[in-house]
C-alpha cells in the first residue's frame, strides 16, 4: 500500500513526504512542477503529472495500490485569484473533480484536503473555530470553500472519507534542514523579510500600518511548517481508523503583527534592513487568529514549534544554503 502526495514536491506537501516516508509510508509524490521544485522530493517516488490530465492520474493508481490521497496541488496567490479567478477555479476545483473521480473509480475512499483559513473570510471575532460562518472574500478562498462541499457530498453519495485542515499562515522550514520555502513569485511575508535581511531585496514593505491592532499591522497566526505535517500523519492514521470525516482548524491561537515579524526577523539575523511603511493590501483582513482547539482533542496534535522566533530560526537556516 503507498500514499499519494499530489502537490508533494511544494513547500507543505515536501514536509509532509519526508514526515511520511520518515514514519515508514511508502510516497508517491505528483506534481506538475509548476511552482514546486523536484529537488525537494528527497523521499519516495516521484511522477510529474497534472491533475488536468485524467490519464496521468489514473496512471498512478494503475501503477500504485494507493491507500490514501494528500491534495496540495493549488494555486494559492490570493491577489491573483482576483483577476484570473478562471485560473483558480480551473485547477483548485475542475482538477480536485479529476482525482477524486479516479479515486473513485479506483476505490480509494481516503483523502486529506489542504483548506485555509480564507474560507471563512473577514471573521467575526477570533479565535476562530471551526463552525464560524465561512464567508470568503476572494476567489481562493472561495474555491476551496467549493471543494469543502464537493466532499461533502461525496461523502454522502460514495462514502470518500476525509480530513480538511483550515490552515493558517505556514511559515519554517525543515528543522533538519533539508527542505523550506521557496516560491517563485514569493508573496508570503517570513521569507520577503528574510530576503531583505540577506540582502536579496532593497526593503520590506509594511502593507498598512492603520488597521485596529495595537500597533497597526496586520496579525496572522503564523504555524510552523513541521507542525502543520505531523497534524497530517494524524490524519491519516485517524481515518485508517475508521473515524468520521472532519474539518479542523490548523493554527497557534497567537496573533503576531507584521511589525513583530520584522523586530523578531532582526532579532534572529543580526541584521539590519530598511522597512517601508506602505499602503494597505487589498483584501487582507486585520487579524486572523485561529483555534485549534478541536485538532488537538479530536486528533491529539500537539505542535511544538508554537514561537515565532522559532519559525524564523528555521526559515533562516534554510534560507542561508536553500538548494532551490
Ligand atoms: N502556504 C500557506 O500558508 C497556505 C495556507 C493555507 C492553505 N494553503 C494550501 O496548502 C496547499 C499547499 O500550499 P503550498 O504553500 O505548499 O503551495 P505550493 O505552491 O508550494 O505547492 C503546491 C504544489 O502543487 C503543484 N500543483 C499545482 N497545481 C497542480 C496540478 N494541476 N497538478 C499537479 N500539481 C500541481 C505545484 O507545482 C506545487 O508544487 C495549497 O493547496 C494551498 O492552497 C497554503
Ligand atoms: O511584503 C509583504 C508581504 C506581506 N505583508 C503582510 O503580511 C501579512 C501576511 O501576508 P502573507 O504572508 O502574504 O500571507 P496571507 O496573505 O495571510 O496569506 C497566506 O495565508 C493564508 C491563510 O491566512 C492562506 O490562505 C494563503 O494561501 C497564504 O498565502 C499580511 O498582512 C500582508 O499584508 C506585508 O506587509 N508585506
Amino acid at each position: 500500500m503507498a500514499v499519494l502526495v499530489c502537490g508533494g514536491a511544494g513547500y507543505i506537501g515536501s514536509h509532509v513526504n519526508k514526515q511520511l516516508y520518515k514514519e515508514g509510508y511508502e510516497t508517491v509524490v505528483f506534481d506538475n512542477l509548476i511552482y514546486g521544485h523536484w529537488e525537494a522530493v528527497k523521499w519516495g517516488h516521484f511522477i510529474q503529472g497534472d491533475l488536468k490530465n485524467l490519464d496521468e492520474i489514473e496512471a498512478v493508481f494503475k501503477e500504485y495500490n494507493i491507500e490514501a490521497v494528500f491534495h496540495f496541488a493549488a494555486f494559492a496567490y490570493v491577489g491573483e485569484s482576483v483577476v484570473k479567478p478562471e485560473k483558480y477555479y480551473y485547477n483548485n476545483v475542475t482538477n480536485t473533480l479529476n482525482l477524486l473521480h479516479v479515486m473513485k473509480k479506483y476505490g480509494c475512499n481516503k483523502l486529506i484536503f489542504s483548506s485555509t483559513c480564507a474560507t471563512y473570510g473577514e471573521p467575526e471575532r477570533v479565535p476562530i473555530t471551526e463552525e464560524m460562518k465561512q464567508n470568503p472574500i476572494n476567489p481562493y478562498g472561495a474555491s476551496k470553500l467549493m471543494v469543502e462541499r464537493i466532499f461533502q457530498d461525496y461523502n454522502k453519495a460514495y462514502g470518500l472519507k476525509f480530513v480538511v485542515f483550515r490552515y493558517f499562515n505556514a511559515a519554517g522550514a525543515d528543522p533538519e534542514g533539508e527542505i523550506g520555502e521557496s516560491h517563485t513569485p514569493e508573496t508570503h511575508l517570513i521569507p520577503l523579510v528574510l530576503d531583505a535581511a540577506s540582502g536579496k531585496r532593497r526593503d520590506i514593505k509594511v502593507f498598512g500600518t492603520d488597521y485596529a491592532t495595537p500597533d497597526g499591522s496586520c496579525i496572522r497566526d503564523y504555524i510552523h511548517v513541521y507542525d502543520l505535517a505531523t497534524a497530517h500523519l494524524l490524519a491519516l492514521h485517524y481515518l485508517e481508523e475508521g473515524k468520521e470525516s472532519n474539518f479542523f482548524n490548523l493554527g497557534n491561537a497567537l496573533g503576531t503583527s507584521v511589525l513583530e515579524v520584522v523586530k523578531t526577523v532582526k532579532k534572529v539575523t543580526g541584521r539590519d534592513f530598511t522597512v517601508t511603511l506602505a499602503e494597505r493590501r487589498a483584501g487582507d483582513p486585520a487579524r486572523l487568529v485561529g483555534s485549534s482547539e478541536k485538532a488537538q482533542k479530536m486528533l491529539g496534535w500537539k505542535p511544538i514549534y508554537g514561537d515565532i522566533d522559532i519559525i524564523v530560526e528555521h526559515a533562516w537556516k534554510w534560507h542561508e544554503k536553500a538548494e532551490y
